[in-house]
């Protein structure tokens, strides 16, 4: 039995996966960094900044020490931002349990190393036992998720266990936990979809309508799917949640940072003032630049992901970058699949 559960950190997504934990019954403790928002959590049940106009059960209650936050925890939800992953996991080696249950709900893969989550927190977490390690993923705006919402989402997990350890924490009426095995590609996918996300944005800004839209989607998951693949995904996570559906949440929603960051780009608005404005963690950013450089390493082609990069880093406009798209040499739809299989249809 999973008794102490924690949260880090009090963003908008750990405050939405507090709430559904506490819908369960649990009390949860949630980390905060400052004791401003402690206060504002502990005395008045919001959390305003980050979920607006919502009351939090009083089963959630807000620490500032990591440390009252994770010793003894039997189950511990990180949602940092990918940025912020390693600093954290370190500073709570000292205080955690081995056989904790460590579930990560970030989509993103640390700048520099280009390693995924659950690689970070392995490397930083040595004495856990590395099949307690859950992770996350899915179609699900924490603003939607608060209003209890139906949503679904996926665990995975090397060790089945440990995954449905985290299906039973999360499930309710509202909040539907698959399973399924592939860490690696529920990661991935997670990850990649908010570039695909700023595309959109930036495709809607540019009014170039719905047929668009729908090819970068496609696209988008063709490429998506290349990399995981070669970074020894299953191919077919990427047509479940953690891939087309949230491809599909990120791509339609106007709740989604990544498709309003692109949105504004597309308006002509510099990069560092959307960010900036934004105030809250847009993770397709920096995903652009690492995915652009997982493609090389992968020896991948990415065509989306490298014109954004080229939009978002390279001050190339959105209208050519799009242009070249259109314009690239003529291809089979299925390029990745063996010659062999490509051309059978027409033998
Ligand atoms: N929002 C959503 O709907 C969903 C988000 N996610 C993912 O969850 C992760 C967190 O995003 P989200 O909650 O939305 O982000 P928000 O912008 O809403 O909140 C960010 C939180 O992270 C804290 N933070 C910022 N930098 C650091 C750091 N270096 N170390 C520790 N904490 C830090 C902030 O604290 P402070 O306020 O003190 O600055 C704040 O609590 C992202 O990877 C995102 O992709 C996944 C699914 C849904
Ligand atoms: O991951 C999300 C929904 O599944 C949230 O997307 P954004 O970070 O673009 O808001």
């Amino acid at each position: 039995m999973l008794k102490k559960v924690s949260v880090l950190v009090a963003g908008s997504w750990g405050t939405a996966l507090a709430s559904v934990l506490a819908e369960n019954g649990r009390h949860v403790l949630l980390w905060a960094r400052s004791e401003e928002q402690v206060q504002e959590i502990n005395d008045k049940h919001t959390n305003h900044r980050y979920v607006k106009d919502v009351v939090l059960s009083p089963l959630i209650k807000a620490t500032s020490s990591l440390q009252e936050a994770v010793e003894d925890a039997d189950a511990v939800i990180m949602v940092v931002p990918s940025s912020g992953m390693r600093d954290v996991a370190s500073q709570i080696r000292p205080f955690l349990k081995a056989d904790a249950l460590l579930i990560h709900a970030t989509k993103g893969f640390e700048a520099g190393s280009l390693k995924r989550m659950s690689e970070v927190m392995a490397e930083e977490l040595p004495e856990c036992d590395p099949t307690r390690f859950v992770v996350l993923s899915g179609p699900s705006h924490a603003e939607e998720v608060v209003l209890k919402r139906p949503t679904t989402v996926v665990v995975a997990a090397q060790d089945l266990q440990a995954a449905e350890a985290a299906q039973d924490l999360f499930i309710n009426g509202y909040f539907r936990v698959y399973t399924n095995a592939d860490v690696t590609g529920v990661e991935v996918a997670g990850a990649l979809k908010n570039i695909i996300g700023l595309g959109a944005g930036l495709t809607d800004g540019l009014n170039f309508g719905d047929n668009a839209k729908a090819a970068l989607v496609t696209r988008g998951l063709a490429e998506i799917a290349r990399l995981g693949t070669a970074m020894g995904a299953n191919p077919l996570t990427f047509a479940g949640l953690a891939g087309i559906g949230d491809l599909i949440a990120t791509c339609t929603s106007k709740h989604s940072r990544n498709w309003r960051a692109g949105n504004q780009i597309a308006q002509g608005i510099p990069l560092s003032q959307v960010l900036n404005d934004m105030g809250m963690v847009v993770e397709g950013v920096k995903t652009t630049k690492a995915a652009y450089e997982l493609a090389n390493r992968f020896e991948v082609e990415m065509p989306i992901t490298r014109e954004l990069h080229n939009v978002l880093f390279e001050d190339k406009s959105p209208r050519l970058a799009a242009m070249d798209l259109m314009g690239r040499v003529r291809t089979h739809e299925m390029e990745e699949l063996p010659s062999d299989t490509l051309t059978n249809g027409w033998k």
